[in-house]
């Protein structure tokens, strides 16, 4: 199954609106089948510029980008780790996901409103985190109550496991979500299987006003993502600003309609294209390429998966009888213009079992079924 990224936030963000532009991007993109998988769940394209640069030397029939997916859930409030509003089911989409888009209201907007009465970014985020520490403190005790029994009749995989819940029920308490406590690999195995929703990776995603949005995108020229920023910086967390709202006029425009208006607003890239491309490493996320004249395509994998675990992306035929991979990496294959100057200069590798695809391998499969 895919990975899928949640869009998680208080109510009356602009979720919905992110999301709606994020899948109206794809929908745009007339050469993907697009799809929704449910109403909430959206199929977007990855923006890769290296897709136009290997068709300019390939020049084949069609171009396929690869996808990732986006959930779009609906806003948390305080106390939905009491079961308040919708609070289970939202916290049941939220454990599904692989990775978090944390959405902040960065915009003033007086018709708009705020369900805490104010434009307050860190306080936003902390009611949010808040839940989600509630509920993984939650499950962290009721399992503990249950495995400390075991661990004191000295069974030893349950001694690791109480060992290790005792020290994230005292980061919860301190108001630490998981992926920001220091634990060790062993620590972090013997938790997996509580799928705890603080241990998700995150990213912040302001929302700020249409006015806002080129300044936005500058440390030091909007306090409020400002505060954004540095609070992410703590814990090592990607920053995004977009104008959730114009974001969706955007993705209806294509090529140099859709520069002009960019650079109206005083920008160079759409924001959803560097939030997915964002989203898409956080999700430990990269891309590798075949460049055949039929098809130039971009493939996701895992980032670390080996050449056959790449392979089987495309069919688990490949994966099967994989024998080897015939690699040229990215820059190789656009300096050298394509593979058959790539194998002139000895920059196409065979590759075996063990190859680890690096991001931008345009790769060639041999196998045997
Ligand atoms: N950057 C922005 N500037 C001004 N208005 C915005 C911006 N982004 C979204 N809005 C407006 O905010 C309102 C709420 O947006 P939206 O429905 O997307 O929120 P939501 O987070 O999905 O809410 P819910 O939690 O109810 O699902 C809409 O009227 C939308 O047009
Ligand atoms: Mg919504």
């Amino acid at each position: 199954m895919a990975l899928q990224c949640g869009i998680v936030g208080l109510p009356n963000v602009g979720k919905s609106t992110t999301f709606n532009a994020l899948t109206a991007a794809g929908a745009e993109s007339a050469n993907y089948p697009f799809c929704t998988i449910e109403p909430n769940v959206g199929v977007v394209v990855v923006p890769d510029p290296r897709l136009d640069a290997l068709s300019a030397i390939v020049n084949p029939q069609r171009v396929l980008p690869t996808t990732m997916e986006f959930l779009d859930i609906a806003g948390l409030v305080a106390g939905a780790s009491k079961g308040e509003g919708l609070g289970n089911q939202f916290l049941g989409h939220i454990r599904q996901v692989d990775a978090i888009v944390h959405l902040v209201r960065c915009f003033e907007d007086d018709d708009i409103t705020h369900v805490a009465n104010s434009i307050d970014p860190l306080r936003d985020i902390e009611i949010i985190d808040t839940e989600l520490i509630l509920a993984d403190m939650a499950s962290a005790e009721k399992r503990y109550n249950s495995v400390v029994k075991k661990a004191k009749s000295g069974d030893k995989e349950s001694k690791i496991q109480a060992d290790a819940l005792e020290k994230v029920i005292a980061g919860f308490n301190a108001g630490k979500p998981m992926r920001n406590l220091d634990l060790s690999k062993e620590e972090q195995a013997t938790l997996a299987e509580l799928f705890f929703l603080t241990n998700k990776p995150v990213l912040y995603l302001c929302n700020v006003s249409e006015s806002l949005v080129a300044a936005a995108q500058t440390p030091g020229s909007h306090a409020l993502v400002d505060q954004v920023r540095e609070h992410a910086k703590g814990e090592g967390a990607e920053v995004v600003a977009v104008c959730g709202s114009i974001e969706a006029e955007i993705a209806e425009l294509e090529g140099d309609e859709k520069a002009a208006f960019l650079e109206d607003l005083g920008l160079h890239e759409s924001g959803l294209d560097r939030l997915i491309q964002a989203a898409y490493r956080l999700l430990g996320l990269q891309t590798y390429f075949t460049a055949g004249v039929k098809e130039v395509r971009a493939w996701t994998v895992k980032q670390g998966a080996t050449a056959p675990e790449a392979a089987g992306v495309i069919h688990t035929d490949f994966q099967k009888g994989f024998i080897r991979a015939e690699v040229t990496s990215y820059d190789d294959f656009i300096a050298c213009k394509g593979e058959a100057g790539a194998k002139e200069k000895g920059k196409l590798r065979l590759e075996g079992k063990e190859y680890r695809v690096a991001d931008g391998d345009v790769m060639h499969f041999r196998f045997n079924v």
